[in-house]
């Protein structure tokens, strides 16, 4: 069992999420559409489907990153503890220090050592004044992204001079440094070997103790090893957006799924 530094005041609990009604648009047309879901506190929902269902844009919805990309545009709500992300009065940079992301790629800044890795994204959102206790926020975090023993030796050294699977840690330490309430993870082990991606599973199922996580992944053995609820989108055709088909407890979606594209789909008749 890891040693983790006593949490700090500011540690924030886990929030829940509901998404209503919502459809996201890209120049106009739907990537995905009227989607209704309910995201629980510390437990793990995993978002699966075909490729192009808009399993990506729903998760950066989730966080209001799907605004930034340019001609995108969003109808409906993503409630996050009750207030609505997409208010006029809410403000971006809070929300995503509220739910933070991990992408595909482990992006470091690569010749930024471990350290400042990890606090890189406290830095940018000008959350860490000069008393700030940098050390010890940096431990913490790298604690619970289960890296800490592997570098605390090389905490000066680059970003890029980690493995890929412990620059993916490290990103994981960098979005929990922040202390969010959310983590979102868009297919984190992609790029991962079997090992690394285990020790990841291992790590997703430690921190929803303390977060929500949502993840997206088109690994269903994965999705059946780490979530307590999965969500399957699927179109009805290319072109078509993606709709949210059935979300349930991931033990009774994969063995006696509802509905039959949902059973298609997970015994691999499509996608
Ligand atoms: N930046 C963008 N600009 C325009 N269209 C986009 C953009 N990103 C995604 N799309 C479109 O939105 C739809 C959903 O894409 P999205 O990446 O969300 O699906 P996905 O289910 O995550 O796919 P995959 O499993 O292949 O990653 C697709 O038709 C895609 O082409």
């Amino acid at each position: 069992m890891n040693h983790v530094p006593p949490t700090s005041d500011a540690a924030a609990a886990a929030a829940r999420i509901d998404v209503v009604n919502l459809t996201a648009r890209y120049h106009g047309r739907p990537a995905v559409a009227d989607v209704d879901l309910a995201i629980e506190p510390r437990q793990v929902t995993a978002l699966i489907g075909p490729s192009g269902c808009g399993k990506s844009t729903l998760l950066r919805c989730m966080n209001g990153l799907h605004l930034t990309v340019p001609g995108a545009s969003v109808t409906g709500q993503v409630l996050l503890d009750d207030a609505d992300i997409y208010a006029k009065d809410s403000n971006p940079v809070e929300i995503r220090h509220r739910v933070g992301m991990v992408f595909q790629r482990p992006a470091p800044f690569p010749t930024m050592s471990v350290r400042d890795n990890v606090l890189a994204g406290l830095q940018l959102g000008r959350r860490l004044g000069r008393g700030a206790p940098h050390d010890e926020i940096a431990e913490r975090a790298l604690t619970k992204a289960g890296l800490w023993h592997e570098v605390k030796d090389r905490l000066k050294a680059p970003g890029a001079s980690l493995s890929g699977g412990q620059q993916q840690r490290l990103c994981i330490a960098r979005a929990l440094a922040v202390e969010p309430e959310v983590l979102l993870m868009d297919e984190p082990c992609a790029h991962l070997d079997p090992i690394s991606t285990l020790t990841i599973e291992d790590l997703i199922r430690e921190i929803k103790e303390t977060y929500t996580v949502v993840i997206v992944t088109h690994n269903m053995q994965q999705a059946a090893r780490v979530a307590d609820t999965t969500a399957f989108l699927t179109m009805s055709a290319v072109g078509e957006p993606g709709r949210l088909v059935e979300v349930g407890p991931t033990e009774r979606i994969f063995s006696s799924p509802r509905r039959q594209t949902t059973e298609d789909y997970i015994s691999g008749k499509i996608g």
